[in-house]
């Protein structure tokens, strides 16, 4: 009886394991990032263990836990081999021995027998799972640190989405092998073994009988298990797509309800999630069908077992003790091979998990640092010099970004860049906060070349204030003391008052402890500058790179987000990528650029009327002014 309920749970425990498989198998079919990898997927089997080994690295440090681990599945083993023994004795001294004596104390054996079981199985499922839960949080850590210092170029060529796949499912599915598919696939290797020597103890022609209806179930199970794996890994590829789908329509809602595609919007995802229904409906039919084949080919082989072993005892050559004996080890053992043959699909699953993240782990930064950096030490100047820089992006190894830039910015001055859309004056943001490095040429900050000075030093002396300034989703207090995690309270709201936010602050519904959504979506679009430059004084970085905002600010925020850079501008060395005259008239420099290359330079008077191209802008700027007041 206690083998049916076995019985009975292993197929539940074997359908979930299937289903807690799922989302996982999805993220390695669909959504690999190719740049990362694609090793170690199904294509890769002869490599698959080995690249698991790495992973026994994070397992290290928990030795301990592994060891009791280990030693909480050794004596669970035991215990449920010797539960043969103990259905034996209840049978044979029990019930045929006809003794009530014997019974009770058979029966008190088992009870303590499987009081250990339970015990031993708390502590190895309990600690397995911990180490499984405590490995994939530190690879997760280790992953994301990682990532947080890769090189910008990185993220152009692997989305976010992937990343972030890595960090959710692979790791998932490490932890699901380290917390139980490996403990189960140790396990059942100790019962498959213990369990046929059990059998040929027990009775050697029924062994036989074993061995060869052992395949007889498994061989169905597994061509059945692999439709099902297969049909799941297209069900979540198809859920996954329901999910994208909604994302991005979510995400760009105010573009959907503006065109008025609502309704065709809910058509197109009524497809996507009906393409999701079939393809789940047919993977549950096939489950069906491989629990009902398993069902009926196990309790078959278990009748057969029953018909040959019953006519033994008849015949006395056999107790039947001995009989329940075996069929328990049969059962066992047919149990711990179809639970081998379901993890070593697991494991090459998660083989292809660990190489991409391994991989991940692997990937040095194009931004390399010299061992012994050097340091900033005065912090009153900031004197900035590109020679003959030249800069292709990594994507765009042909086309140069910039070309021969030459540029002397000395301490305190105020430096703007012109020029047409796509003329490179970003990119020079870009280089000097080394983001990229130029393919040729130097770029120097206080006369040190900027590739030898200490990373944090150089990003510590520049503020950045971009044009769409980027917010957290967080509060007001958490965004604007991102410029300086340890600033306090006092100081953020004075750098606020300085940036012309306060006001506006206060009057948010919780003031600076207001949540301003995902990307700052509750603030205009001159408030989130003010905040960015509310965020730039509290860094009070020696330089200020500046891309002026040209959105269509209503004057009163116009004046406000002026009145607040101008602030921010005092006294400091300070690059504007101008695109309003205002700021270009009161430069000490401006500098004219096209197609890449600085095409001239100078104060605004010598340029208009030296360069045509600055003539051309201005005109255009004053065209425009002029158009808007009329
Ligand atoms: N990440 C990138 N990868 C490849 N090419 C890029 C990348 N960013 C910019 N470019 C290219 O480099 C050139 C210079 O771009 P950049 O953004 O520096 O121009 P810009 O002068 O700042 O333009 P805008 O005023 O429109 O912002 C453009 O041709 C652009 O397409």
């Amino acid at each position: 009886m206690a083998y049916s309920l076995e019985l009975s749970l292993f197929i539940t425990i074997s359908s979930k394991r299937l289903t807690s498989q799922e989302p996982i198998v999805i993220d390695n079919s669909k959504t690999i990032n190719q740049p990362i990898s694609d090793e170690g997927s199904s294509t890769n089997k002869p490599k698959a263990f080995t690249s698991l080994l790495p992973i026994f690295a994070f397992i290290k440090p928990y030795k301990l836990m592994l060891a009791l681990a280990l030693l909480a599945l050794l004596i669970t083993a035991a215990v449920n081999l010797s539960l043969g023994q103990g259905v034996k004795f209840v049978i044979d001294s029990g019930f045929i021995a006809g003794s009530v004596e014997q019974l009770q104390s058979a029966i008190l054996v088992l009870i303590g027998l499987i009081s250990l079981l339970a015990i031993g199985t708390f502590s190895r499922f309990y600690l397995m799972s911990w180490l499984g839960e405590r490995v994939s949080a530190d690879i997760r850590k280790a992953v994301f640190n990682r990532i947080v210092t890769l090189h910008p170029s990185y993220f152009e060529e692997n989305r976010s989405g992937e990343l972030m796949s890595r960090l959710t499912t692979d790791t998932a599915l490490l932890q699901s092998i380290i917390g139980s598919s490996f403990s189960m696939a140790l396990r059942s290797v100790l019962m498959l073994i213990g369990g046929l020597v059990m059998l040929m103890v027990t009775n050697f022609k029924l062994t036989l009988f074993v061995i060869l209806s052992v395949p007889i179930i498994l061989i169905p199970m597994m061509i059945y298990g692999r439709k099902v794996r297969k049909l799941a890994e297209s069900s979540q590829a198809a859920i996954a797509d329901v999910g994208t789908y909604a994302g991005e329509i979510i995400q760009n809602i105010k573009v959907v309800q503006s065109y008025t595609h609502e309704v065709k919007e809910q058509h197109a995802f009524a497809d996507e999630v009906e393409k999701a229904f079939s393809v789940a409906k047919r993977r549950v039919k096939q489950r069906s069908t491989l629990i009902a084949i398993v069902i009926f080919l196990t309790f078959g082989a278990i009748s057969g077992m029953l018909w040959v072993g019953g006519m033994d005892v008849l015949k006395g050559e056999m107790s039947g003790g001995e009989l329940g004996a075996f069929v328990f080890y049969a059962v066992m053992v047919a149990m711990s091979v179809a639970t081998v043959a379901e993890v070593y699909g697991e494991l090459q699953r998660a083989a292809g998990s660990a190489t991409r993240l391994l991989a991940l782990l692997e990937i040095e930064s194009d931004i390399k640092e010299l061992v012994s950096p050097k340091v900033l030490t005065n912090s009153a100047q900031s004197v900035i010099t590109f020679r003959n820089v030249d800069f292709c992006y990594p994507s765009r190894p042909d086309s140069a970004a910039l070309s021969q830039i030459n540029l002397a910015i000395p301490t305190g001055k105020i430096v703007a860049l012109v020029g047409p859309s796509g003329a490179g004056k970003t990119t020079l943001f870009e280089l000097l906060q080394r983001f990229y490095d130029p393919q040729k040429g130097c770029i120097s900050f206080n006369d040190i070349d900027i590739t030898q000075l200490k990373l944090t030093d150089l990003r510590q002396a520049m503020g950045m204030v971009p044009q769409h300034p980027i917010l957290f989703s967080s509060d007001v207090w958490h965004n604007i003391r991102y410029g300086k995690p340890d600033a306090s309270d006092a100081d953020v709201i004075s750098a606020a008052k300085k940036a012309h936010a306060h006001e506006f602050i206060e009057q948010l519904p919780q003031g600076y402890g207001s949540f301003l959504g995902e990307q700052g979506v509750r603030l205009s679009g001159g408030q989130k500058q003010r905040i960015a430059i509310a965020r730039a004084i509290l860094k009070d970085p020696a330089v200020l790179l500046l891309d002026e905002a040209t959105s269509a600010l209503d004057a009163q925020s116009e004046y406000h987000v002026q009145a607040a850079l101008d602030e921010l501008m005092t006294n400091r060395t300070t690059l504007i990528i101008a695109h309003r005259l205002a700021t270009v008239i009161h430069a000490d420099l401006i500098v004219v650029m096209d197609q890449g290359k600085i095409i001239d330079s100078g104060n605004h008077k010598s340029l208009l009327k030296s360069s045509k191209l600055y003539q051309r802008l201005c005109e255009l700027q004053f065209d425009k002014a002029n158009d808007d007041n009329d």
